[in-house]
């Protein structure tokens, strides 16, 4: 039996015990500093054993992975590097930043054992083992950051554990990691909350700030409902790089206010067209980037118990659906459905039905 220990089952480490518990060979076991919260693991299924225990939940373990907030990873690569870890046994952890605690891990010896920082390219703003999903990491991009002396027969059992994930596996150096993921990932989280704190002092003033708040303030704020110790540690951590950024966003955001002043419509014009065009270029469809799962829009009438109608549709031609949502509904308007699939096929499947049966499908 192969023993995965993971610290911290929450969205992420139970994402993670979701898809490797049952699978052949593998036992998981959670650790949480909350007799509670070990309970509740156990009671959800998401894993064979549960413990308070970090020295139980360690011991003879072939893999542990590290899914609590960052800021908790140095301490916890140091209480393990005072244990007397499996030979060969594989840590590693999914902090959205890499270089602390692939620095942390250098600083100590994990006797016998190998550091492989991790950080799967996937999530959503809820938290806890409650939002884990055996699906979360499917088709997307999981970052390994080993260090260069690491072996690579060490990195490739890694890999190979990661497959139960269904993610794409890429490398890279942890300095460069949270570069690029301070770009595309903590600097919209960090323009996502300013955005909604400054509608939030409005708000104070008139109620109809959040009453016409609709599909664009939404698209551009899913974010800001992220759990805010999970995104302090990542912004603490990170804050070298986000100060250079935030200091190329104000220089953006200065163009536009230079653009206003001087009623630049042209300028105004330009940047959508080279947003719109840089964006729409971006691979769709894939997890991690634009779409985060596979997805179509259905406009229906207005009419109660559409829902299940479209469902039973899609049902009677054995096509899952993985979710579905509606978007728009007044009562003197048609609706918009958002259906989504675990697969491109069934995607494919379910537009071809639903526009067989008259509706009008958008991506
Ligand atoms: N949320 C995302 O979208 C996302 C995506 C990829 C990676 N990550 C990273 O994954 C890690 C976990 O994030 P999450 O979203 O699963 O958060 P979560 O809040 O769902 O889970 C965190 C887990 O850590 C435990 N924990 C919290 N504080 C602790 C402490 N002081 N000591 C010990 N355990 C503690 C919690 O009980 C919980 O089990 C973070 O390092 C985060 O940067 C998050
Ligand atoms: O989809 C979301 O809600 C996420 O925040 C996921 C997201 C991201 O910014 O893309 C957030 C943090 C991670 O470290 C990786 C992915």
């Amino acid at each position: 039996m192969k023993k995965i220990a993971i610290f911290g089952v929450g969205l992420i480490g139970g994402s993670l015990a979701l898809c490797f518990k049952g699978k052949p060979g593998i036992t998981v076991v959670g650790h949480s500093i909350r007799e509670s919260s070990a309970a509740k693991y156990l009671e959800r299924g998401v894993v064979d054993h549960a413990t308070t225990s970090m020295r139980e939940a360690a011991e003879g373990a072939d893999f542990i992975f590290l899914c609590v907030p960052v800021g908790n990873l140095a301490p916890y690569v140091r209480e393990l590097s005072s244990m007397n870890l499996k030979p060969g046994c594989i840590v590693t952890d999914v902090g959205s930043t890499k270089a602390s605690v692939a620095e942390s891990a250098r600083e100590v010896r994990l006797e016998g054992a190998t550091f492989i920082g991790g950080h799967p390219m996937a999530g959503k703003e809820q938290s806890g083992v409650e939002a884990a999903s055996i699906y979360l990491f499917e088709n997307a991009f999981y970052v390994i950051t080993p260090d260069t002396d690491v072996p690579q027969q060490e990195v490739d059992k890694l890999i190979d554990l990661l497959k139960y994930t269904k993610a794409h596996i890429i490398q890279a150096d942890p300095e460069k990691h949270d570069q690029i993921v301070g770009a595309i990932s903590h600097l919209p989280h960090i323009i996502a909350v300013a955005l909604v704190n400054q509608i939030r002092h409005y708000s104070n003033e008139d109620e109809l700030y959040c009453v016409l708040a609709a599909g664009g303030f939404r698209d551009i704020t899913r974010i800001a409902s992220s759990d805010p110790v999970v995104w302090r540690d990542i912004l603490v951590d990170n804050r070298n790089v986000l100060l250079n950024l935030l200091k190329d966003w104000n220089e953006g955001t200065s163009s536009f206010i230079r653009m206003l002043e001087e009623k630049d419509a042209e300028g105004i014009e330009e940047a959508f067209k080279e947003a719109g065009q840089f964006r729409n270029q971006l691979p769709e469809r894939r997890k991690g980037m634009i779409h985060s799962i596979y997805e179509c829009y259905v406009d229906v009438p207005d009419h109660p118990g559409i829902i299940g109608r479209v469902a039973t549709e899609l049902g009677n031609s054995a096509i899952n659906l993985s979710n579905i949502q509606i978007i728009e509904s007044r009562e003197d308007v048609p609706g918009v459905l958002r259906l989504s699939f675990r697969t491109q096929e069934d995607l494919d499947r379910a537009v071809a039905k639903l526009e067989q049966i008259g509706y009008s499908v958008h991506f």
